[in-house]
């Protein structure tokens, strides 16, 4: 279907997942940018203008989350494809592997750059998912908002701009795939959801953010560097993705929820255990009957930052938190790893 809206010209056509696809048609040489939409508070719309924690995320469709900005067609030759629209919370492993297949097809085709509009809840689960199996240097770009659409300065609209503008931009490449909001630039690797409700949420404590925007274009701090411990994963044949549980410590806990876990599936576990890497000692030798048995089960650090070292018990997770040491297992496991394998993944970010 072809039609006039605001002078640009746009097409809708049928992908995947049954979802719309849409084309802003341009006449000037541009990057070609595509939108992958998979809903979240960015595309959320809300009774109250004024109301940033009651709304329904997920609810407005590419085209609406498109017609909000405008100046997408100054910056880029734009392609939009509904993936999903659905509250971050909703993202499953399907999804999952549906982005990552989609944009490594688009990254090696005629595609500059791709932008994945996303719930924040769980938007660096999916942009670590995607650093591990997106090998190409052309830049992927998460995006979503805190405020929903319909709020008084929703920060929507200019973090979609800028992250389509990044996603075109030459200095954006080989620097990973990256987060925008607040018009600040950071790693998918490093970067963590630190405030339920503020605009500034997005923060790698230690690492800190690549760039930030003025006046509409991206500043880097720094050359492009790898984070460590990088690895990658070919998705292309997965179709599922292991279940893996994750486990909070707190004082005086037994091994039943672990228990639990194993009985309904779990082929690995991540304890979110206290400080660097602790826990009550009845779990330790638990930890340790489940590795002998060939069980991975990964250690992180319920603190939110720092890092885990080695231990007598478990595979220690380095940098990386509960939620990207899930992700990391899950591939790891997914692509064949055995017990060796994967203590060898988590030693690389250490
Ligand atoms: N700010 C947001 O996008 C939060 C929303 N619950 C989501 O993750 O989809």
């Amino acid at each position: 279907m072809k039609q006039l809206c605001s002078g640009i010209i746009f097409s809708i056509a049928a992908i995947g997942l049954g979802m719309p696809t849409l084309t802003y048609a341009n006449q000037q040489p541009k990057p070609n940018v595509t939108i992958l939409a998979t809903g979240g508070t960015i595309a959320g719309s809300s009774k109250s203008s004024t109301d940033t924690t009651n709304y329904a995320a997920g609810s407005l469709s590419i085209q609406t989350l498109f017609d909000a900005v405008p100046n997408l067609k100054e910056v880029a030759n734009v392609t939009g494809k509904q993936i999903a629209n659905v509250d971050s919370n909703d993202i499953t492993a399907d999804i999952l592997l549906t982005l990552s297949k989609t944009a490594n097809t688009l990254l090696n085709g005629d595609q500059q750059g791709v932008v994945i509009t996303h719930g924040t809840d769980t938007l660096e689960e999916t942009a670590f998912f995607l650093s591990l199996t997106i090998n190409n240097k052309k830049p992927v770009v998460l995006v979503g908002a805190m405020r929903p659409a319909t709020a008084i300065s929703a920060d929507g609209p200019m973090n979609l701009f800028e992250a389509v503008t990044l996603a075109g931009s030459k200095h954006a490449v080989d620097r990973g795939v990256m987060v925008v909001l607040n018009d600040r630039i950071a790693s998918a690797y490093y970067v963590t959801k630190t405030n339920a409700v503020v605009n500034d949420t997005f923060k790698a404590i230690e690492q800190g953010y690549l760039g930030l925007f003025v006046n509409g274009q991206p500043k880097f701090f720094y050359t492009p560097a790898k984070p460590i411990g990088q690895v990658y994963f070919d998705t292309s044949k997965l179709k599922s993705l292991p279940r893996i549980d994750i486990i909070y410590i707190h004082q005086d806990q037994d091994d039943v929820l672990l228990q639990a876990a194993l009985k309904a599936g779990a082929k690995g576990i991540v304890i979110d255990a206290t400080g660097n890497g602790n826990m009550p000692k009845p779990l330790e030798k638990v930890v340790n009957e489940l590795s002998n048995k060939g069980i991975p089960v990964v250690i992180t650090s319920r603190t939110g930052s720092g890092y885990v070292s080695d231990k007598s018990y478990g595979i220690s997770s380095g940098f990386l938190n509960a939620q990207k040491s899930r992700i990391l297992l899950q591939l790891a496991i997914a692509t064949g790893a055995n017990h060796k394998q994967i203590t060898e993944y988590f030693d690389k970010q250490r």
